[in-house]
This record gives C-alpha cells, structure tokens and sequence, in this order.
C-alpha cells in the first residue's frame, strides 16, 4: 500500500527470492515422493521505520523468511500441491507476524518425474522434465486469497494442419500466404481460481496438482486436436484463442487465463547455387529452425464476472 512520507509516496516490500528446497516423503510401504521447489516471498507491511528512522524492530528478517520455508517443508509430513505450499507459507507469515498486512508466495516446481523401468514406476527413482508448474499467492491478514497457477516450458509442435493467410499486404510484405506449414511454440500461461478466502479451498489432497495437469491436458489437446486427423489452425492466435476457452469452459474454478504463444519459426530451406542450379526444393520437409526472431502472441481470457 502507498503511504504518504515526508511529501513522496512510498511503497515497499521484502522477502527472500529463490529459496530452493527438495522434500522427500517416504510411504510405509516404501515408496517415495519428492519435489524440487523454488520459492519467492514478498512481505507487505506497514511499517516504514527501518526505512526513515533505521529501527528494523519491526523487520521479519529475509534470513528467517528463509530458514521458514524448510521449517515448514519439515512439519508438513504429507506430500502437497506447491499451490498448497504458497498458501501454507502465506498464511504463516500473515497470521505470525503482527507487522505483516500480506504475503505473496511465488514458487516454481522442477519437473521431476518418476521413472519405469521395465514397465514398472520406480519407487525412488526421478527424470526431469521440461516444463514447470508455478504458482503464485496472495494472501492478506484477513484470509482473502488472490491464486494463479502457471505452466511454463511447454513446448509444442505440429508438423501440418497449420496456415497462415489473408493478412495485410503491403509494399514491406514478404510472406507468403500458406495453408501448410510448421506450427511451434512455447507455452507460458498463468490461470486465476476463483477462490477467494483461505477459509473455502478444496479440501481433497493434491486438488491442485490434479488440476495442474488437467489444464495442461486441455491446452495439449486443443493445440494437437484428435490424433489421426488434428485440427487446422488459421494462425497461432486462433489456436491460443480455442485453447483459452476450453480451459474456461472445462473448468469452473478458473475465472481467468493468460496465454503467451511465441511462434518459434521453422523457415523452408530453398539452396541454389550461383549458376541457378536448385541444390534443395522445399517441398514441406527440409526446414531451417530459429529461435529469433519469433512472433510474440499473447492474450488473455476471462469471465465477465471476474473480479480484476
Ligand atoms: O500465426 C501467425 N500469426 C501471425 O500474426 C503471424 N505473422 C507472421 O508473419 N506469421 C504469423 N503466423
């Protein structure tokens, strides 16, 4: 919140960013779960005095923010969803500290897997992954919770049933039109639930972790469509558009979600040599990846109803 001092508005926070911490949780029956977390806290106070008078005494020092996060990881004795944890840390720092107004908890999950071998899931054995989970919270001393959750690292590719025509042509337009092409991107999205106390959350284990890869199910299958015939996309923003929607309608909780598509090109490889002979044609199967540049996409998507 903005205060007024000595003629200026001032606004301040701290906490301690990229805390990483691994929990282990061992079943009676020996096998064990684990995650790899990154965690970033922000506290909001008050309090201006270390600021203007140099008394910290009203300071929750980042080295303790810190020392919180494994403290918490350690008595917490079942495996939780990393939303779970963002609002776990959140309510404590809000609800310990009487100089703490509110939290904001953001943390990334690694994507270890659990590996097969032989056709069997391993009972202590992980791969990463590539992409992450994040989330991140807002929790104010009263309970009421601002919640996102988040995928970034996803990519995707789509080998046809992709196009692009029909736009603006100018005397600076090279493109073609094209009604087949490569479609990639990489995927970074964040959705808003529409829980809005700490007091009303779902109560079933791992409900977020379960929702977590439902909505990336969703968003996977809009993009690739059914698996024999998939789905022709008129342009990346279409796609993303289609994808939006169908976490919107499949999902009640989740009043708003925001999508950033780059198109990450795979150019045609035309070679000739100086005396015109064709070395390469492409005839949709020879392509030159890139990373930049890339288109950059994105949009938002939210209920009418949804509170900003
Ligand atoms: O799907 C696309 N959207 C664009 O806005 C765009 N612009 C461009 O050059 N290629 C593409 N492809």
């Amino acid at each position: 919140m903005a205060k007024k001092l000595e003629g200026f508005n001032f606004e301040q926070r701290h906490g301690k960013a990229r805390v990483r911490v691994a929990r282990v949780w061992r079943s009676k029956e020996g096998r064990h779960f684990m995650v790899e977390w990154n965690v970033s806290i922000s506290l909001l106070s008050d309090s201006i005095i270390a600021y203007v008078d140099d008394d910290n005494s009203d300071i929750v020092a980042t080295d303790t923010i810190k020392n919180t996060v494994y403290a918490k990881a350690k008595e917490r004795k079942e495996q939780l969803s990393v939303e779970e944890f963002a609002i776990l840390l959140a309510k404590h720092f809000t609800s310990f500290y009487r100089q703490v107004t509110s939290a904001i908890v953001r943390i990334v999950e690694k994507p270890w897997e659990r590996v097969s071998v032989d056709g069997q899931l391993h009972e202590h054995g992980f791969k990463l992954g590539s992409e992450r989970h994040t989330t991140e919270v807002t929790v104010q001393k009263s309970g009421a919770l601002q919640m996102t959750s988040g995928i970034e690292g996803l990519a995707l590719l789509k080998t046809t049933k992709s196009g692009f025509e029909g736009f603006i042509r100018d005397k600076y337009t090279a493109l073609p039109d094209t009604q087949e092409r490569m479609l990639a991107t990489e995927v970074t999205s964040t959705w808003r639930y529409s829980y809005e106390s700490v007091f009303n959350l779902p109560q079933k284990p791992l409900y977020f972790t379960e929702r977590y890869l439902a909505v990336k199910k969703v968003l996977m299958d809009t993009f690739f469509g059914p698996p024999k015939e998939g789905v022709y996309s008129a342009s990346v923003q279409s796609t993303l558009y289609q994808m939006a929607k169908a976490v919107l309608g499949r999902f009640h909780d989740i009043s708003l979600i925001h999508l950033k598509m780059p198109n990450i090109h795979f150019l045609p490889v035309n070679l000739s040599s100086k005396d015109k002979d064709i070395i390469v044609k492409f005839e949709d199967d020879v392509y030159l990846p890139t990373d930049e540049p890339h288109g950059s996409i994105e949009a938002s998507l939210s209920r009418f109803w949804s509170r900003m």
